[in-house]
């Protein structure tokens, strides 16, 4: 059975992929960790009732729980420094957590190599979203003008997504750094064209009601592509973290994406 930990499981993401956990035969939940965090015990909280795992609130004390996995849906400012603390004591990390910088990635799969401990961060764990952003890059190829709208629930924090940022660089490596628009334009309001990433404008929208959806919208000359995903239940991310949980500690390397593990 493969040992594992959740970290942020007081939050929407961290109780689905404790469900999850829970649910498969070949996964051992051995602690939950998040610093809001009071109680003892997994089985005090009603959706957990009568499943034990013991409850941490501090980060050292997690190794407590000899975890091999370190699933991670927390917040920005502290997955960088989760992830580098589950490298550091061989504990191989599955994050879904965005937010993170490329020099962010990048120092961290220096710290995996030379800790021989493989992982995966991944901005999306939904089969439809890997594929929406594949599409999206094989469609920029002949269609290099192209924006991008997602739109997620209004409690979340970093904008743009980390998938609209990750889509925008898939897209960037095919059609470049090309700018879009009329040369002269002017924002009467500013931000109304929305951010610029390498020329591709990401347009972010929050609203309730919504859990994450993405609209990738390629114009040509009198036609136009639109590729959308929409995520209507948080179980559709749960395929891709339980796949990457089976198939990480084959690896020695921190992927980045959760196409490298399909
Ligand atoms: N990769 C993917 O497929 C997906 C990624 N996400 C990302 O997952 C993250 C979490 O999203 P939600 O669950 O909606 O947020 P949330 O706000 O519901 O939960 C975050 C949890 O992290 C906890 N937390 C804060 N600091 C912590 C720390 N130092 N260590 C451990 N836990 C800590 C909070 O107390 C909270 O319970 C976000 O970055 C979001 O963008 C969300 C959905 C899918
Ligand atoms: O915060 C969310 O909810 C989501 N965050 C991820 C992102 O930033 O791309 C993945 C998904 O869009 C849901």
């Amino acid at each position: 059975m493969t040992k594992i930990l959740v970290a942020g499981f007081k939050g929407r993401m961290g109780a689905t992929a404790t469900h999850m956990v829970l649910k498969n035969a070949d996964f051992e939940l051995v602690g939950v960790y998040d610093p809001i965090a009071t109680e003892k015990d997994l089985a005090e909280i009603t959706e957990f009732a009568g499943q034990h795992a013991p409850v941490f609130n501090q980060l050292e004390a997690t190794l407590a729980a000899k975890p091999e996995i370190w699933i991670d849906f927390t917040i920005p400012k502290a997955a960088v420094a989760n992830t580098q603390f589950a490298l550091e004591h061989q504990i191989s990390p599955v994050v879904g957590t965005t937010g993170f910088t490329a020099d962010d990635i990048k120092n961290l799969q220096a710290l995996a190599k030379q800790q021989k401990v493989g992982g995966l961060i991944a901005p999306n764990f939904s089969l439809s979203a890997v594929l929406m952003m594949q599409f999206s890059k094989q469609a920029a190829k002949y269609f290099p003008d192209v924006e991008i709208i997602e739109m997620h629930h209004d409690n979340k924090l970093d904008a743009p997504s980390g998938t609209a940022i990750k889509t925008a660089e898939m897209l960037a490596a095919v059609r470049g750094d090309k700018p879009q628009g009329n040369p002269d334009e002017k924002e009467s309001i500013p931000g109304a064209r929305g951010a610029n990433y390498a020329g591709v404008r990401i347009h972010s929208v929050r609203l309730p009601g919504l859990i994450a959806h993405q609209q990738v919208q390629f114009g040509g000359i009198g036609e136009g592509l639109t590729i959308r995903q929409d995520t209507y239940d948080r179980e559709s991310f749960m395929t891709g973290v339980a796949l990457a949980c089976r198939k990480v500690r084959a690896t020695d390397q921190l992927y980045d994406g959760l196409e490298y593990l399909l």
